[in-house]
Parts: structure tokens; C-alpha cells; sequence
């Protein structure tokens, strides 16, 4: 652990493809002694089924009717306040658009890897492309699973080299499924608003035109999880995460305040929303960017496609004005990205740590 995080992105090759399908066999570039939940310094103790719950956070059905709508705030607000992270029930998005968004991002998954590195990452490329794209340690280790990236919004920002044409309706699906978790964040960020007390306009113009991307994950089975990370520990750097989970797999966990991980059971029909980086710093720290990780499951593979909303006010990460004395210090989004991107992993400081005022 503590080695500098390295946003990488490598070809899936048929090597990666044969070691995903055989369950019983890791690779030595997956095999994790540090980051690895059974393993060294990160091995901290998961929440356990005792203990779990699934605290599901925001209803949107009750946040949209004015007799509950108080009370749903609060529950909103105190959500994000002390987890970072809630299930959104009822949240009203599409379920045809959601349903073949899912069917899509299947298929996908499901189709030979010569067939996938049609939208492969490319060398000198962006982040966009299907690959291993998280490799945040400096032990040169990759996580179990495979990934592909494209930017969604705005629209002018879309390569569509990147999105895949097989299956058929795909490009329509993430066309639609864009726009509706576009709609929802907005409809969630009025409603953050109300509960931290600013003007719904200052925080959605914070996110306003601002960029959208779409991660797809999957994450093979493997007999030995421990052994393996699904995703390393890591916070989100963008502004809002609104992540759906494709099927009833476990593997999602969040760091408490306490360090112990809290594993995130899907609820039937909900999506998890988490406050990223640049949503903490907005709201001057009333809102908290936790750190979370995924892990494998012996028997079922485990698909999910996560968007991420971007912020910043004028082309700066800051508090807004209107929440007090700025905890952090403001500074230009292109240079929080970068700071973002070269953060130390396992020192448990993330780098808009290093912008308090306060420590
Ligand atoms: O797939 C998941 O459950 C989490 C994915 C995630 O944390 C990410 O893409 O940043
Ligand atoms: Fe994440």
C-alpha cells in the first residue's frame, strides 16, 4: 500500500479473457497482497451481517410529494452528511430505458473479447475505451474486472468509436439512459440543495453543461475473492455518482467513519447515488466523499454501469460563498483533476484533504 495511484488503462487480451472464465486460476497481476480484502495493511474488519443494513436513504415518491417531503429531505441530506452514499428507491427514471440499458451492457459483456476490443482502449487515447482501467497501486497489480469508459455529455464531448455498435441498440440505449440519469441528478441536486440550505440554482449551476461519463464494470466470479480486488479503495472524483447494479450480486462496500466497511446490499429496483470529491468541497464539507471498494464474489459475476456527473463553478472546485468560512481551498478543475489523478492510495488522505483550511 501507499504507492502513488496510477490511472491506468491496458488492453484486456486473450489472456485477461481466459483468466476471467477460469474461476479457479489468478493470474500473478491479480493476485493482491496489499489492496486485497483478506490482505496486509487494508485488511480492515467488514461490517458483519449483524450488524449490515440496508438503510435506503431517498425515496424519491416521498421526496416528490409535499407531505413527506420534509422528512425525505432530512433523510436525504443526513444520508450524505454522515455515508456518503444511499439507495434511491422509486427514483422515477425510465424502466424501459433501465431494463435495456442493462440487456445491452450484458450482451456486451457476454461477447468474445476480439469482439469487445472494437472500442479497446488506445494508446495515447483518453480514458475512454473497453480495458483495465483501474490500477492505482505502484505494484504494477490490476483489478478483477473489465471496464469501458465513454463521455456521455455534453454531447459535442461524444466519441463514438468508443461506443460499441454490438448489440444493435446499444449506442441507443446509453444515448437514453444518459439523458435520464442526467434528469435525475438535477432532480436530486434541487432537493441536496434544500437541505444544505442554498439556492437550488447555485448548486445546479455547478453542474449545469458540465461533462457526464459512463463507466460499465464487470466483474468475473473467482473461487479465491480474497485474493483479488473488484475495484480498489478509491473516492470519486467528479461531483455526483449515480451507480445502478444489474443484477442482485454483492461487492460494493463503503468506508464508515470508523474504517470498517459497510457492505451495500442491492435493493430490488434502486440506484446508489454517492457524493464525489468535488461535491464535498462545494458543500464546504457538509457532505462526505467516502471511500469505497468492490469486492469479487466466488460464484456470480457482478455487473454495474455507473455514471458520474462533473461540477465545478466557473472552471473552479470551491465551497459555495453561501456555506461559511471555506474549509478548502479553491482551485482550478483542471488542476483538482490532476491532483485527483496522482492522489497516494492506502495513506488514507485523499487530495482534496490536502486543500483544508482546517485539518
Ligand atoms: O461497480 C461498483 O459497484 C463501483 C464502481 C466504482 O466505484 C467506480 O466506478 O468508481
Ligand atoms: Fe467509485
Amino acid at each position: 500500500m501507499g504507492g502513488a495511484k496510477v490511472l491506468n488503462r491496458e488492453l484486456i487480451t486473450e489472456a485477461a479473457a481466459i483468466a476471467f472464465a477460469d474461476p479457479h486460476h489468478i493470474p500473478e497481476r491479480y493476485a493482491r497482497a496489499d489492496d486485497a480484502p483478506a490482505g496486509g495493511a487494508a485488511a480492515a474488519a467488514v461490517v458483519g451481517d449483524d450488524e449490515s443494513y440496508v438503510r435506503p436513504g431517498g425515496d424519491m415518491a416521498r421526496l416528490l410529494d409535499p407531505e413527506h417531503r420534509a422528512v425525505e429531505i432530512a433523510c436525504l441530506g443526513s444520508a450524505c452528511r454522515s455515508w456518503g452514499f444511499f439507495q434511491l428507491i422509486n427514483h422515477g427514471a425510465d424502466d424501459a430505458v433501465i431494463q435495456q440499458m442493462k440487456d445491452d451492457t450484458v450482451q456486451f459483456f457476454e461477447l468474445p473479447v476480439e469482439e469487445k476490443k472494437a472500442v479497446a482502449v488506445r494508446p495515447g487515447g483518453g480514458i475512454e475505451g473497453f480495458g483495465h482501467h483501474f490500477n492505482r497501486s505502484s505494484t504494477d497489480k490490476l483489478d478483477w474486472a473489465e471496464s469501458l469508459i465513454v463521455e456521455t455529455q455534453p454531447i459535442q464531448r461524444r466519441n463514438l468509436q468508443f461506443w460499441p455498435s454490438n448489440p444493435p441498440t446499444f449506442r441507443d440505449s446509453i444515448d437514453k439512459y444518459a439523458m435520464e440519469m442526467r434528469n435525475l441528478a438535477t432532480r436530486l441536486l434541487g432537493f441536496m440543495a434544500c437541505d444544505l440550505g442554498v439556492e437550488q440554482g447555485t448548486l445546479l449551476a455547478a453542474f449545469a453543461g458540465k461533462r457526464q461519463s459512463m463507466v460499465l464494470h464487470r466483474y468475473p466470479p473467482c473461487r479465491r475473492p480474497e485474493e483479488v480486488v473488484g475495484i480498489a479503495p478509491h473516492s470519486d472524483g467528479f461531483g455526483l455518482t449515480l451507480l445502478l447494479q444489474v443484477d442482485d450480486t454483492p461487492g460494493l462496500q463503503v468506508m464508515l467513519g470508523d474504517g470498517r466497511w459497510l457492505p451495500v446490499r442491492p435493493l430490488p429496483g434502486a440506484l446508489v447515488v454517492n457524493v464525489g470529491e468535488i461535491l464535498e468541497v462545494l458543500t464546504n464539507g457538509a457532505y462526505r466523499s467516502a471511500f469505497h471498494r468492490v469486492v469479487v464474489d466466488a460464484e456470480r459475476g457482478r455487473t454495474t454501469v455507473v455514471v458520474f456527473q462533473d461540477a465545478s463553478v466557473g472552471g473552479v472546485v470551491g465551497p459555495l460563498p453561501e456555506l461559511g468560512e471555506p474549509r478548502y481551498r479553491a482551485i482550478g478543475r483542471s488542476q483538482y483533476g490532476k491532483g485527483h489523478a496522482t492522489e497516494i492510495l492506502g495513506s488514507g488522505e485523499r487530495f482534496i484533504d490536502t486543500l483544508r483550511t482546517i485539518r
